[in-house]
């Protein structure tokens, strides 16, 4: 203590003319030493604080710590009062046996860098915004979100996709997004200032898809436009065509279409000339293929063809973990559409959001949202705004919102059993969970005339 103090004397001079802030203690962490800048930077007056132990003054300092340990802590970002600042802690050894006898801690006042820091990301955030608002305003590049593994992996091989030629075959439910992520390839790849053509197959009339996707000659058929017409792929030139429900496309339509993806090359209907294309495919379906190509439903040379690339998208309910994410991002985009303030959601119309299966997938979801938006019109989306189906579906029969309405109590019950029975799809199950004999259940079941 009395070496320290001798030191101290001789270089406070110096100390004290320094811009940054010291404070030196003792092996206790009692304070020995603040110079001016201290009291500058860290608004604490010197006089009140000199003899004080550092635990008092700063409690979130390190010095403690270096003192303990008797090992230096570099760059450590501490708050003191409402200062941001950044110290270097060094341990004061005995020359002669290496015994800590304290600790000097220098410091920077770093709180406008933090500010301003601050306001970066502040900043960073708004700018983010305002590119996805604009991005939806401009129509053209759909952000796509999802931070399941699965979708990852699509959004992996879809992004290695955007970069190469190969047809590409998406596979999932109606409603996954697969033409999102063929939007994606088109928008990633070098095809992305040409046309992005999406046709549903399933949806054409068979006898009109032919000449929709190829076009026709004048007078090819009664009808038809005595100028001719070119067809989709013509439309798509240089660009992408996106064919959804690949699975419903004729067996006889289908060797038309492998022929245009052998020889790149189309001919309308009713004519002779042949019309050299560069259009990348992208197929889309919800069927099962492979079994389709068994059932000889689907020619086994355009299924290979088609399927050089891969993409599987999840339904919804295997990847509700993004749930929330696409919740807001569809209130945000649905807000700016509908020109209102992004509505807020009550916790148990949350959980009933939550816990649904969404057997449409995400267009279900964003129909739901958008309901329950033009239903609403407090900027709170209660379990009232959302549809009755979801409300019945779910196991979540409570309400923890004062907002929201209170079931009776034997609702909740028959909810609960009837949900039950649905899960386990066996009596003596459904008593265990629910922890009641199975007699109870089986006279509750009666007593609501339950169908099991
Ligand atoms: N990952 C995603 N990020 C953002 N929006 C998405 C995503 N996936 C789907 N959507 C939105 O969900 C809706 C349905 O998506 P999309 O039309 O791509 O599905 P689909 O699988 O092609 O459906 P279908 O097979 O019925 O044609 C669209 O409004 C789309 O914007």
């Amino acid at each position: 203590m009395k070496i320290l103090s001798e030191m101290i004397n001789s270089i406070e001079i110096i100390l004290n003319h320094v811009h940054e802030g010291i404070v030196i203690a003792d092996k206790d962490g009692k304070i020995l030493y603040v110079n001016e800048a201290n009291e500058r930077i860290t608004g604490l007056e010197n006089k009140k604080i000199l003899g004080k132990y550092v635990r008092e003054v700063a409690p979130d300092s390190s010095i403690p710590d270096v003192i303990n340990t008797g090992r230096e802590k570099l760059g450590v970002k501490t708050r003191v009062n409402d200062r941001y600042v950044i110290s270097n802690i060094v341990p004061i050894k005995n020359k002669g046996c290496g015994e800590v006898i304290g600790a000097i801690s220098v410091f920077l006042d770093i709180t406008e860098l933090e500010n301003l820091n601050a306001k970066l990301i502040k900043a960073e955030e708004k700018i983010n915004r305002l590119s996805l608002q604009l991005s939806s305003f401009i129509g053209n590049e759909e952000p796509i979100i999802g931070k399941n593994a699965k979708m990852q992996k699509a959004f992996s091989l879809a992004l290695k996709a955007a970069n190469i030629n190969s047809n590409v075959l998406i596979i999932g439910e109606s409603g996954t997004g697969k033409e999102v992520i063929a939007k994606f390839i088109h928008d990633k790849g070098v095809r992305k200032h040409k046309p992005f053509i999406a046709v549903n197959c399933g949806a054409i009339p068979e006898n009109l898809l032919e000449s929709e996707l190829f076009g026709y000659e004048a007078g090819a058929f009664t009808g038809a436009s005595s100028k001719g017409k070119p067809g989709l792929f013509e439309q798509a030139e240089g660009g992408t065509l996106f064919l959804d429900e690949i699975g419903d496309m004729p067996y006889p339509l289908q060797v038309k279409l492998l022929r245009v993806l052998q020889e790149k090359e189309i001919i309308r209907v009713g004519g002779t000339q042949k019309i050299r294309l560069d259009v990348r495919v992208i197929a889309a379906t919800n069927k099962d293929l492979e079994m389709m190509v068994k059932e000889k439903k689907f020619r086994e040379d355009l299924y290979y063809r088609l399927n050089v690339i891969k993409i599987d998208v999840p339904p919804l309910k295997e990847r509700k973990e993004d749930l929330p994410l696409y919740i807001s991002y569809f209130l945000n985009r649905l807000a700016r559409r509908l020109d209102r303030a992004k509505p807020k959601i009550a916790s148990a119309a949350m959980k009933m959001l939550l816990n649904y299966d969404y057997p449409g997938n995400i267009r279900e979801l964003e129909n739901i949202l958008e309901k329950s938006m033009i239903i609403d019109d407090d900027d709170l989306i209660t379990v009232e705004d959302l549809p009755e189906y979801l409300i019945k579906e779910s196991p979540y029969q409570y309400y923890d919102s004062a907002k929201d309405r209170w079931p009776k109590l034997f609702e909740v019950e028959r909810n609960l059993i009837e949900e039950s029975l649905k899960v386990f799809k066996n009596k003596s199950k459904a008593a265990q969970v629910l922890g009641i004999p199975r007699s109870t259940l089986y006279r509750k079941i009666k007593e609501y005339g339950i169908n099991c």
